[in-house]
């Protein structure tokens, strides 16, 4: 087919208006070696710096030994084809730079109904159908996105039909969805702790005022969901959330947690409503004060969000008085963690390092152990990165901690290479639990019924001192993605 001239045709043109898209795209430009043929009329130099004089998109088919820049009315992001052997198109957002997308991973995320179930979301289009150097038939900038018209082939789930195929993908779904990682993000980019804030130093007393806060009524009664909102976003910015004025019943607290969503059902049942036992399967359910930690390490997804509510707690000696001690612990491990990184970075090395096995030994449902033939178990610190490696573990990869010196296991498959590396990480451990039980990161707070705290098990550790007479705490725990899922419904970026 020859190629037509576009008959869009834009002012100006990058060489002239934009002197900065120029660099965007002749970087693109020049990291790919491709042909052009120079051809008649307005187009001129490598890449076709032409002029314009429409505003409006129009459809323009390339060949595909030919690069052009598709350009449309300067408000819309231009569009430049790169024909070479894995061809991609690029697309400059005006913002300075251009992002590539390579035209198979475009069919493959075709959003149409046919391709995309219209109200799951899934795949519907067989990716193992695409030819896998399809290249693009056109492209059009328009103002619903960049719309790419594809070839003839058989492509086209179940209807057997060989007609060509039409995407048209959001610009800002385009921008969000870069297929490689960005100059811009080699170094890795903050993890959760985007929008999030350490906290530090708190005074060690009872709940000072400055901690986050909610009411019951706010987040369960308010017609809208603003109460709710601050709540979420409380947990998501500090790690955890007091909710005073909250019924002191179990049904009360329930209606709470799961406000938030379903409850993360484990081997100590759904919601609990516990008390110190005889036969405990856990020392959660004896009068021993806990360290500081976090819940179910021994689990590949540990418990997200932790709820505990603190109904009563009566003297033995007196039903009539108050029990004495059993006040709640809380730490913020990424803030311990930083402080951990910048006074001991070999600490952090090891415990970034090193995986360690936990395990759940008392329940009747089994053990559980997070070690196996296949899985060594998980450092204390855990991280991510764009590139899905993490060569160099800091704060702002970390995404979860992993610390319950009480249910650390012996791991049946052995992860210390040498006494020196076994000594290197007991060394970091006892600096850490250290750190956790200092004044300056030990947050001591008696709970009170009718204030419920709520906390992120990936980022804050909990903890209690020991205490006597009788003390019921209900409480129940949802998973990190439920969490995450009902803050991103109420446009929360977690
Ligand atoms: C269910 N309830 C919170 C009452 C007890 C949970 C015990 C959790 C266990 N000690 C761990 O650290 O995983
Ligand atoms: O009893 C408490 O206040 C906390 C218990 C605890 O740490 C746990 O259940 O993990």
């Amino acid at each position: 087919m020859k190629p037509r001239t576009p008959s869009v045709l834009f002012r100006g043109g990058y060489g002239f208006q934009y002197p900065w898209k120029r660099q965007a795209l002749r970087r693109f430009a020049n990291n790919t070696s491709f042909s052009t043929r120079k051809r008649a009329s307005s187009l001129s130099t490598r890449w076709n710096t032409v002029s314009t004089s429409q505003r409006t998109p129009s459809t323009w088919t390339p060949s595909h030994t030919q690069t052009r820049c598709m350009a449309s009315a300067s408000s819309l992001p231009q569009v430049l084809i790169n024909d070479m052997a894995n061809q991609e198109v690029i697309v400059d957002f005006n913002t300075g730079t251009a992002v590539r997308y390579p035209s198979f991973w475009l069919r493959d995320h075709c959003p149409c109904a046919e391709c995309q179930h219209p109200s799951t979301h899934q795949r519907q289009l067989d990716t193992f159908t695409i030819d896998p150097e399809i290249k693009v038939s056109s492209v059009r900038s328009t103002p619903s996105g960049l719309e790419v018209s594809w070839p003839a082939t058989t492509d086209i789930p179940d209807t057997g039909s060989s007609a060509t195929h039409t995407s048209v993908y959001p610009w800002e779904w385009l921008e969000t969805h870069p297929p490689f990682i960005q100059a811009s993000n080699k170094t890795p980019s903050p993890t959760r702790q985007t929008a999030q804030r350490t906290w530090a130093h708190v005074p060690p007393s009872a709940a000072p005022d400055n901690l986050p806060r909610v009411s019951y009524d706010a987040i369960m009664n308010t017609p809208d969901t603003d109460g709710l909102k601050h709540f979420l976003q409380n947990i998501h910015t500090y790690g955890l959330c007091f909710m005073p004025e909250t019924p002191a019943t179990p049904e009360a607290t329930q209606s709470l947690i799961e406000r938030i969503a379903h409850i993360r059902a484990t081997h100590y049942g759904g919601f609990w409503d516990f008390t110190s036992e005889v036969n405990p399967i856990d020392t959660a359910y004896t009068n021993d004060p806990l360290p500081p930690h976090t819940d179910t390490t021994y689990f590949t997804d540990p418990a997200g969000l932790q709820l505990f509510h603190l109904l009563s707690h009566t003297s033995s000696r007196d039903p009539g008085k108050p029990g004495k001690g059993g006040e709640s612990t809380f730490v913020d491990g990424f803030a311990a963690a930083a402080y951990l990184h910048k006074h001991f970075p070999q600490h952090y090395h090891a415990l970034a390092t090193y995986p360690i096995t936990s395990a759940a030994l008392g329940s009747p449902a089994g053990a559980f152990l997070n070690t196996n033939a296949s899985l060594h178990g998980y450092p204390v610190l855990n991280h991510s990165s764009p590139t899905g490696r993490v060569s160099s573990p800091s704060p702002t990869m970390l995404v979860q901690i992993r610390w319950n010196n009480l249910d650390r296991f012996a791991p049946m498959t052995p992860s210390f290479p040498n006494h020196t590396a076994l000594k290197s990480w007991y060394a970091a451990a006892r600096e850490w639990a250290r750190i956790l039980e200092s004044p300056e990161f030990l947050l001591t707070v008696k709970l009170q019924p009718g204030e419920p705290v709520i906390f992120d098990n990936w980022r804050v550790l909990h903890g209690r001192l020991g205490f006597e007479g009788k003390r019921r705490v209900c409480g129940a725990y949802t998973g990190m993605d439920d969490f995450r899922a009902r803050c991103r419904s109420l446009g929360i970026e977690a």
